[in-house]
């Protein structure tokens, strides 16, 4: 089929090599002309506008946004709605909140567009060899598409999953599980760097990732990470984190659910971008207060 890709970062790019792969003929656009030429060179169509990606599809028009979750896919959504016509199709690849995919589903559907919410997971290899996608949305924009999903995922690896956000719910509940399991990983590595045994990671990781019961990607990702740098000096243990664990954790709180491990990562990944705290202080400060018990000086 042929379809638009508007976001050529390292999704947008991989998937769409991926589609080319399966014979898909794609036009391409990114605010930066680098990536553009580079998948021309590939076979895919470079336009220089989002208006000229779209005049060069045929009705149903398929467009794939894999753009930064946020103000920048509103701002997309609204350069489209006059271009497209009803019948076409929108796809939102990237990791928005399900609650504003919500509200683009409805915007679109006053305008007759089909709106899909589309959860991408597998990474950047992922999007070039076989992804896995969880898709929401209006069905009959899903079942014009599925082929396409048939091809770009890995074997059993799409589900259209029900009405609209639901695909980017489903996704935001899988990065809670992603946190949930890194952060577990990472603290069983951390017990073994704290015993007495002297354990080779990579090692450890390789042997867990053969037939043991925690035996995972991450898990391989893990091995792949220590054989580059056996103990992590080359990288700090700052946890960035770009909204999805926090969204899961507000969306626990809203259904009075409780999800400890993954609001515990939350928090780790918070605790990490922090040198020193003041609360800290606050506990040392008491404990010296009501047991004499000693304080650490500061510089
Ligand atoms: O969706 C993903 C993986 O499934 C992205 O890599 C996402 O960035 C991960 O979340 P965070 O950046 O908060 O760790």
């Amino acid at each position: 089929m042929k379809l638009g890709m508007i976001g050529l970062g390292k999704m947008g790019f991989n998937l769409v090599g991926n589609m080319l792969r399966h014979q898909h003929e794609v036009v391409v656009y990114d605010v930066n002309a680098e990536p553009r030429q580079q998948l021309a060179e590939q076979g895919a169509v470079p336009a220089d506008s989002i208006a000229e990606l779209v005049s060069n599809l045929q009705s149903p028009k398929v467009v794939w946004m894999m753009v930064p979750a946020g103000e920048i896919v509103d701002g997309v959504i609204d350069t489209l709605i006059p271009l497209l016509s009803e019948g076409d199709i929108v796809i939102d690849g990237g990791n928005s909140h399900y609650k504003q995919s919500l509200a683009r589903g409805e915007k679109l559907r006053a305008h007759g567009i089909h709106f899909l919410d589309v959860g991408t997971s597998g990474g950047t290899d992922g999007a070039a060899q076989g992804g896995c996608f969880m898709i929401g949305g209006n069905q009959e924009g899903f079942a014009a598409i599925e082929p396409l999903f048939e091809d770009i995922a890995v074997d059993q690896g799409y589900l259209y999953a029900g009405k609209s956000g639901s695909g980017h719910f489903l996704k935001m509940i899988h990065n809670g599980i992603e946190y949930g399991m890194m952060q577990s990983i990472a603290e069983g590595f951390e017990l073994l760097d704290k015993s007495d045994f002297d354990y080779s990671y990579e090692d450890v990781a390789r042997v867990w990732s053969h037939g043991s019961v925690i035996r995972s990607w991450l898990m391989d990702l893990t091995q792949n990470a220590f054989a580059k740098d056996p103990k992590l000096e080359g990288i700090s243990g700052v946890m960035q984190s770009s909204g999805e664990g926090k969204w899961t954790v507000e969306t626990a709180l809203d259904l009075q659910a409780s999800a400890p491990v993954i609001a515990m990562s939350l928090f780790m990944r918070y605790r990490s971008l922090e040198s020193d705290t003041f609360h800290g202080k606050i506990v040392a400060a008491l404990r010296n207060e009501f047991g004499g018990h000693g304080v650490v000086k500061s510089n």
